[in-house]
């Protein structure tokens, strides 16, 4: 199809906006002022480490541990920054909170709070960096309080410990081969593709969906003898293969780069796990539930999939802290579902079948 009559990213969200009279197009503002950040960080990870010249601060900054225990890479506190920056003039914000900061961020100045919340992973797959795989950044917006609409103060944790169900709008973009920005406002889920000539997104995927059927799945397999029996028994039977319950041969994949998995799997489907295990009890999964498990479950939820923790949707978790961990299952529907009902079968089958056992190349 000819550029021309491609739409770009303000186009689509124009002709979105017609659906609702009444908007004040406070949200497309905000969704167009995230993609100029993520065009920015985009652009920054495309130079790698010829990138330290153009901007100092890449190298200068990093070495930080931040909330999660987690050492910061220079790109994961730039990221940050740029979202900040872009994001907390705009006038549409009451606050925003981000992987790497410990508590939420206030908008400066008093003027009136905006209408939104905005939480966000600056850098996901970070570890990723150095060996230049895909990494991304993952955005979930939220409706922020009448109360603090009302009162005009500050934003506390409270504000943001919101369902995804709650999300307006969720998305993220994807720094591989090329730069896309995936978005849903809860009508469906649209890809967009950077033209770097144009400096603009533009529509190339118009109804992105998840098939329901799969014959792959990812997951790091160094965590296998933490899972727990539902996840051991699904992954054995996907080994298993033809000879297997499943009667047919899966694929596996593990790019450790959570964007870049829920982005191979709305395009041709798939199943990704970052189940809930017994590594570390005071963990209850490795993914954080407010910017990474909510608005990829929203996502995949809006093409046609499903995300859980594995025994409920992921959306209907009312979360109890900024920087809760949570285990996450996605992507093809029938593929989830059938991880769902083995974590609410009895226990009877557990430990798993000793043929797949036997077989396994995760047992204990
Ligand atoms: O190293 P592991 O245990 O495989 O974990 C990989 C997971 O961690 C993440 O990198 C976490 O995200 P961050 O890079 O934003 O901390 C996910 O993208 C990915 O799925
Ligand atoms: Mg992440
Ligand atoms: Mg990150």
């Amino acid at each position: 199809m000819p550029l021309s009559q491609r739409w770009t990213l303000t186009r689509y969200l124009i002709e979105e906006r017609r659906r609702f009279p009444n908007a004040s197009g406070d949200l497309n503002a905000l969704i167009l002022d995230i993609s100029l950040a993520c065009k920015a960080i985009g652009r920054i990870v495309s130079f790698g480490v010829l990138g330290d010249s153009l901007a100092p601060e890449v190298t200068a900054a990093g070495g930080a541990v931040n909330v999660q225990g987690e050492v910061q890479k220079p790109l994961d506190v730039l990221s940050n920054e740029i979202f900040l920056r872009m994001n907390e003039w705009n006038g549409h914000l009451a606050g925003m909170a981000s992987e790497e900061m410990e508590t939420p961020h206030q908008i400066p100045g008093n003027y009136p709070r905006g209408k939104y919340l905005l939480t966000f992973d600056p850098l996901d797959g970070s570890s990723n960096i150095d060996v230049n795989v895909s990494v991304g950044s993952i955005f979930s917006i939220l409706r922020a309080p009448q109360a603090v609409l009302d009162s005009g103060r500050e934003v506390t944790v409270d504000d943001f410990l919101q369902p995804g169900t709650e999300q307006v709008a969720a998305g993220y973009a994807i720094y591989g081969p090329v730069t896309m920005l995936v978005l849903t406002v809860g009508n469906g889920v649209v890809g967009f593709t950077l033209n770097h000539n144009l400096g603009e997104f533009v529509l190339t995927h118009p109804n992105l969906r998840v098939p329901a059927d799969t014959h792959e799945f990812a997951i790091n397999s160094s965590n296998s003898r933490f899972w727990e029996p539902p996840v051991k028994r699904y992954v054995d039977e996907c080994l298993a293969g033809k000879t297997g319950p499943r009667g047919r041969d899966f694929n596996m994949r593990w790019i450790a780069s959570m964007v870049a998995e829920a982005h191979r799997i709305l395009m041709r489907g798939g199943v990704f796990m970052y189940p809930r295990d017994t590594k570390d009890p005071s963990k209850s999964g490795r993914l954080r539930l407010l910017y990474e498990a909510n608005p990829i479950g929203f996502v995949m939820e809006q093409a046609g999939g499903r995300a859980s923790t594995g025994r409920q949707p992921v959306l209907g978790v009312k979360p109890s802290s900024l920087h809760q961990r949570i285990g996450l299952v996605f992507g093809s529907k029938n593929e989830v579902e059938r991880i769902e009902r083995y974590h609410h079968e009895p226990a009877e089958r557990e430990p798993c079948n000793p043929l797949f056992a036997e077989r396994s190349l995760f047992r204990d």
